[in-house]
């Protein structure tokens, strides 16, 4: 149950913190916490998986000069032509040499190709251009061969639309119609701190120790999610190492996010509320009544930064991120909040009361079927896994619809290509 937002405190009016939302109530406050952030000119190959904010328009006519398509002359008149030096004005009856590309010099009436022409004569100025006797009909007729000025576009023609996502052509065609820059919606960036000092980067950890599963893959998720990687951190469990973790330089990167994984439990090293109290912030979000990674929590603090803890646990971590961090950096992102879809279940899942079961599973044939091996701790059932499967506290019965999220690195399946 989503408790009551804003509490007051005296005069204040405090922003009170919700406990155990459902895994919706969760998404929901998650999206409505943020604003979205505002657009900034970035130069053209950054522009690239951005959306669009200001509209790309020609400056000028698109291409900017007639030019030849051709390698071969640029011929005034009819034929037979004296060639004259190249880049020069024609007069009907002269012909002079050109490239494809090449600015068409005044006075042309149309472009031979090389392959349709014979030159005749060796001395300058007395060579004779004619049209080859097995030439094309129509090789030398008015404006053959030649790309007029403003063919692809007239100038203040709107080539790519705001809200276009900028794909490597569109960013090309800024270039062409004469832009160094675009203007974008800007992405949230998004700094990790990864705690635990049992957590080993390389190798195969000693028991006690695990083999960080964040480190290698948060950037890549959060990049999918529209966010921009702003840096990674590692730290043990002590309370200092949070406090100094989450503090930021004053030269130092600004994000608009800050993601912790572990310490969202209530053991001694378990510092995330401790820490986000002491800064002066506040939580927005304690507990989601889902299963796994019901321990997840949102904070904000004084300078407006997000913080989002992820639980330890690596599935629930993933689980947790995919419903609080997709949301907050949509709205950061100025997108949409992203709703379930829907399949058949391909099995029964049993009831457990209270509780959202996020169950990761495989979409085929229009079922979602789950995996095997999806306890909190473990990443293998994901791996394998298209989605995840909403289940209601009540369950679901194999043939009844079931809600179903696909994961970020998931292509559609009717953009699947067959093998
Ligand atoms: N008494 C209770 N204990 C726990 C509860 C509870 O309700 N009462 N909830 C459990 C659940 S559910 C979760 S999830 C975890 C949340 O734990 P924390 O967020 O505090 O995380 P840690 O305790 O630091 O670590 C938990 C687990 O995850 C492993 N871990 C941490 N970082 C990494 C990493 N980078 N790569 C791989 N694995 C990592 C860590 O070693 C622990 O095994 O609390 C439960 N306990
Ligand atoms: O977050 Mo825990 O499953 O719910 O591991």
């Amino acid at each position: 149950m989503l408790a009551q937002a804003i509490s007051d405190v005296g005069t204040f009016r405090m922003p009170c913190v919700t406990k155990g939302a459902t895994w919706s109530e969760a998404r929901r406050l998650a999206f409505r916490s943020a604003t979205p952030l505002g657009s900034v000119l970035v130069p053209l190959e950054k522009g690239i998986g951005s959306v669009l904010t200001s509209g790309v328009s020609a400056r000028r006519d698109i291409p900017h000069y007639a030019s030849s398509a051709m390698d071969g002359w640029a011929f005034s008149g009819d034929g037979p032509w004296t060639l004259t030096a190249p880049n020069s004005p024609l007069t009907p009856g002269q012909a002079s040499v050109i490239a494809t590309g090449g600015l068409v010099p005044a006075g042309t009436s149309g472009i031979l190709r090389k392959e349709s022409g014979l030159v005749s004569g060796d001395a300058p100025g007395t060579q004779q251009l004619t049209l080859k006797p097995d030439a094309g009909r129509g090789e030398a007729l008015p404006g053959r061969h030649i790309r007029p000025a403003g063919e692809e576009a007239s100038a203040g023609e709107v080539l790519i639309p705001a809200g276009t996502l900028l794909n490597p052509a569109h960013i090309a065609l800024a270039a062409v119609a004469g832009h160094d820059q675009v203007r974008v919606q800007r992405k949230p960036v998004v700094a990790v701190v990864l705690t635990g000092s049992e957590v080993v980067t390389s190798g195969e950890p000693a028991p006690g120790q695990v083999r960080d599963t964040f480190g290698p893959q948060l950037g890549a998720v959060l990049t999918q999610l529209g966010a921009v990687p702003g840096g990674q951190r590692r730290i043990g469990d002590s309370y200092q190492e949070w406090l100094s973790a989450l503090a930021v330089a004053p030269d130092g990167p600004r994000a608009d996010v800050t993601v912790t994984t572990g310490g969202t439990g209530k053991s001694g090293t378990d510092h995330f509320r401790a820490a986000i109290e002491a800064m002066g912030g506040h939580l927005l979000l304690d507990g989601i009544a889902m299963k796994p990674g019901h321990p997840a929590v949102l904070g904000k603090l004084p300078d407006g930064r997000f913080v989002l803890g992820l639980p330890g646990n690596p599935l629930a971590a993933m689980m947790a991120l995919l419903t609080l961090g997709e949301p907050l950096l949509a709205a950061l992102g100025n997108r949409q909040l992203a709703v379930a879809g829907q399949l058949t279940s391909g099995a029964d899942v049993e009831p457990d009361p209270g509780r959202t079961r996020l169950v990761p599973c495989i979409f085929s044939h229009g079922l979602a079927v789950p995996v095997a091996h999806t306890g909190p701790a473990m990443m293998r059932g994901l791996a394998q896994a298209d989605g995840f499967m909403v289940v209601p506290a009540e369950g679901v019965q194999a043939g009844a619809p079931v809600p179903v999220m696909p994961l970020p690195w998931t292509t559609p399946p009717e953009a699947r290509m067959s093998p």
